[in-house]
């Protein structure tokens, strides 16, 4: 569905990129949410305070949601707590094939590109200048960062974080909620809550925080 009236969740440094894209393409931003003002964005001026334990009082119904946060499980949790429609932003000079498909709550920075028969999941971040390649598998809550390449055949599992700049070979499976550092380079499969930094990448300690 297209919709041509957005909400934000989230007001900082992430939250002004989708904005930016959303009114390039048309789309009006209504209402912006936050739930810890301290850490919004100067660009953004009306801001609507809220926290997330205020569950029966928040406008859930209405123009469909981006959750507008740069961290993996902050998106998560906020997602299992909006009960809301969720629309994507995809920036005019990505380069997508017809053939990927992409879940609601999704981004798409400048210049990055998504090869043929990818599928990309909810409330994903595919960042400036990432290269996304072929039948890649990008499970919901991922962040690739920008100039990350992942090669074709690739496998990234829920919430895990790729690093700017960092470079997966062909058919490597990296787990859920990992860390892979910027700049590394993943010539093995990646088990789940790992941290990895490096070039051959090597797991330096686990993902505690989840
Ligand atoms: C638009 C945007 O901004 S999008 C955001 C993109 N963000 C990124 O790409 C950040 C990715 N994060 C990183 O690379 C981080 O350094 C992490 C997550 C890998 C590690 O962070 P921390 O858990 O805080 O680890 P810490 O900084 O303590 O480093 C641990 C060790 O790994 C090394 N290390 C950390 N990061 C890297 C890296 N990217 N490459 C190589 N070595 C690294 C450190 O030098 C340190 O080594 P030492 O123990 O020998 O001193």
């Amino acid at each position: 569905m297209n919709y041509n009236k957005i909400r934000l969740y989230g007001a900082g440094g992430h939250a002004q990129i989708i904005k930016s894209i959303l009114i390039h393409n048309g789309i009006s931003v209504t209402d912006v949410f936050d739930d810890d003002p301290a850490l919004s964005h100067h660009n953004f001026d009306k801001i609507i305070i809220s926290t997330r334990k205020e569950v029966n009082g928040f406008p859930h119904k209405g123009d469909p949601f981006i959750i507008a946060i740069g961290d993996n499980k902050q998106r998560y949790q906020v997602s299992k707590f909006l009960k809301s429609e969720y629309s994507k932003a995809i920036h005019g000079s990505a380069i997508i094939d017809s053939s990927v498909k992409i879940g609601q709550g999704t981004v798409v920075y400048a210049g990055a590109a998504i090869q043929p028969n990818t599928t990309v999941g909810k409330h994903v971040i595919i960042n400036t200048l990432a290269s996304v390649d072929h039948d890649n598998i990008i499970e919901d809550f991922v962040h690739i960062s920008p100039n990350a390449t992942l090669c074709g055949l690739v496998e990234i599992g829920e919430g895990t974080h790729v690093g700017a700049g960092a470079v997966i070979i062909p058919e490597i499976k990296v787990g859920k909620w990992c860390v892979i550092g910027a700049g590394a380079v993943i010539i093995r499969d990646v088990p789940d809550f790992s941290i990895v930094v490096g070039n051959p990448g090597k797991v330096i300690k686990m993902n505690t925080d989840f």
